[in-house]
């Protein structure tokens, strides 16, 4: 049995196409990696994975329970970096550690472990509207894997990082063997390397599911979808 798997899945926004018909299965361990071009409904995907929004159509389960059914369980065991970073900008980089660890029953001590995972150690006690874009995402990081989901949704995690804190949120991803990864970004040549799929969303349909170890690389990816948009 598929550790996430969605059927059928469509998300409308009255008239505008979220996603639509997404069918897909991911194993337990996997790393995804989502791609399409802008409004190709990635994020929407993701939002509905991370069960921050209903399907309009269809459904999604994670370890063989329906999202609806069970959602508090459910968000225990995903972690989610969206595109906004959604930490408390009045408190410290460890108080928005502590308050995710008291919500998930975590042991405050993870809390400097997860910090310096990330880089931040000499940079806890300052507040976060003190951080810049890129020490935020670092800590967004820090504050998602602190409870060890087994789902880690991560929306454009490269994006606004410097070459150190790039190598620090990949050297973090490489040590996730055991946690699912799905993760959108537009560095396809950056992601290619972690992912074990990618699946390309093209108008919110999933148009094309591919083993990185059967393709020659990210540039025939990005080839195929330029030169044939809408037909891959
Ligand atoms: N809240 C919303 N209300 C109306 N339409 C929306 C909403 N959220 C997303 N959409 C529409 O759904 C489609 C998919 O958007 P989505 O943000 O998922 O794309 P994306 O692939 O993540 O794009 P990008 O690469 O620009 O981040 C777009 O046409 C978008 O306009």
């Amino acid at each position: 049995m598929a550790f996430l798997s969605l059927s059928s899945v469509s998300k409308y926004f009255g008239p505008q196409v979220g996603v639509e018909g997404i069918t897909v299965d991911v194993s337990r361990g996997e790393t995804v990696l989502l791609f399409g071009h802008n409004g190709s409904g990635k994020t929407t995907l993701l939002r509905l994975i991370a069960t921050l929004t209903r399907p309009s159509e269809g459904t999604i389960s994670l370890q063989d329970t329906e999202f609806s059914r069970d959602r508090p369980t459910q968000r225990g065991d995903i972690g989610f970096v969206a595109h906004e970073t959604y930490l408390y900008e009045q408190l410290t980089a460890l108080e928005n550690l502590r308050l995710h660890a008291r919500l998930h029953g975590v042991e405050l001590s993870r809390c400097e472990s997860q910090l310096d995972a990330v880089g931040l150690t000499d940079r806890g006690s300052d507040p976060v509207s003190e951080f810049s874009h890129g020490m935020a995402k670092r800590l967004a990081l820090a504050r998602a894997t602190l409870h060890d989901p087994a789902l880690l949704l991560l929306d454009e995690p490269f994006t606004g990082l410097d070459e150190e804190s790039l190598l620090r949120v990949t050297d973090q991803l490489r040590e996730l063997t055991e946690t699912t990864i799905v993760f959108a970004t537009h560095a396809i040549d950056r992601g290619f390397d972690y992912a074990d799929r990618v699946l390309v969303l093209d108008g919110g349909q999933l148009t094309r599911d591919i083993d990185t170890a059967q393709c020659p690389g990210p540039d025939a990816i990005k080839q195929d979808y330029v030169n044939a948009p809408g037909q891959l």
